[in-house]
């Protein structure tokens, strides 16, 4: 049963049309980090404070970056069917938007996803090959290797049944869907934007470093290490000024979650 917008709380209300702002804005971030060519790639952010079934906010299908706006952003249940609080009817949701929900549904932590088509990470999934932990700033944002998830068609569960096995087993906040490209997750839609920048830097630079040779593999423990401390002391941590990459939660070490 669609919803009325007018029958929304007010503070429900408000929560949708802030994330729509959100979203829409996060949007341009894609193209400006060379990220997505034409309307490759999509966002999308769990509507806060949300009682009941839960709501997110995700991009149109195929509409190009030029013409998304907050009036433009499609709001849905989680179960991926669109809500109609007043978006243009005729404006369908992603074609991912399946795979987000199901992140949604089975990862209560996660507030954003993100899809990309970046040319470096996409190029690692199209060979099916996990990017080994040869940087710090793997470890930092990552806490290990990137893993590789299953080959998946889109428009069913089966993208997001393969992103949430994938990182059910790792600390990492991406997964290269083989054959397809990344996913990425944060505990809001800005945290799994910066991390598909970081998942295709870190794919690039390791690809050239292979171009010279075999980069060793960073010591686990160092790894732990590398993470803890960008997780938990990197950056600004006043009320004012704190970084809202941080996860909610502190995720489990890599010998706890295996
Ligand atoms: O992976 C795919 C299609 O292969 C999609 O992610 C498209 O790249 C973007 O689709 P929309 O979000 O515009 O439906």
């Amino acid at each position: 049963m669609p919803t009325n917008p007018h029958r929304l709380p007010d503070a429900l209300r408000a929560a949708v049309d802030a994330a729509k702002e959100k979203v829409a804005a996060l949007h341009a971030e894609l193209p400006r980090n060379e990220l997505v060519v034409w309307t490759a790639g999509n966002v999308s952010e769990r509507v806060a404070g949300t009682d009941g079934p839960g709501l997110f906010v995700i991009k149109p299908s195929g509409v190009s970056y030029d013409d998304l706006d907050a009036a433009s952003m499609v709001v849905c249940d989680l179960d991926g069917a669109k809500v109609d609080d007043g978006t243009p009817a005729h404006l369908q949701p992603s074609s991912d938007t399946a795979a987000h929900a199901y992140v949604y549904r089975h990862m209560p932590e996660i507030g954003g996803v993100v899809h990309t088509h970046s040319t470096y990470a996409t190029a690692w999934a199209a060979r099916s090959e996990p990017i080994p932990c040869v940087l710090t700033m793997m470890a930092d944002e990552f806490g290990g290797d990137i893993p590789v998830g299953p080959f998946a068609l889109i428009g069913d569960d089966s993208i997001g049944r393969g992103i949430v096995e994938t990182l059910s087993t790792t600390r990492s906040k991406a997964v290269l869907m083989a054959q397809h490209g990344p996913f990425t997750v944060g505990k809001d839609a800005r945290a799994a934007v910066k991390a598909a920048v970081m998942c295709e830097e870190v794919a690039r630079t390791v690809h050239v470093a292979r171009q010279l040779g075999d980069p060793a593999r960073i010591d686990q423990e160092h790894i732990d290490s590398l993470y803890e401390r960008y997780q938990n002391v990197y950056g600004q941590h006043g009320p004012e000024t704190a970084d809202a990459d941080k996860p909610a939660q502190k995720p489990a070490s890599t010998e706890e979650r295996t």
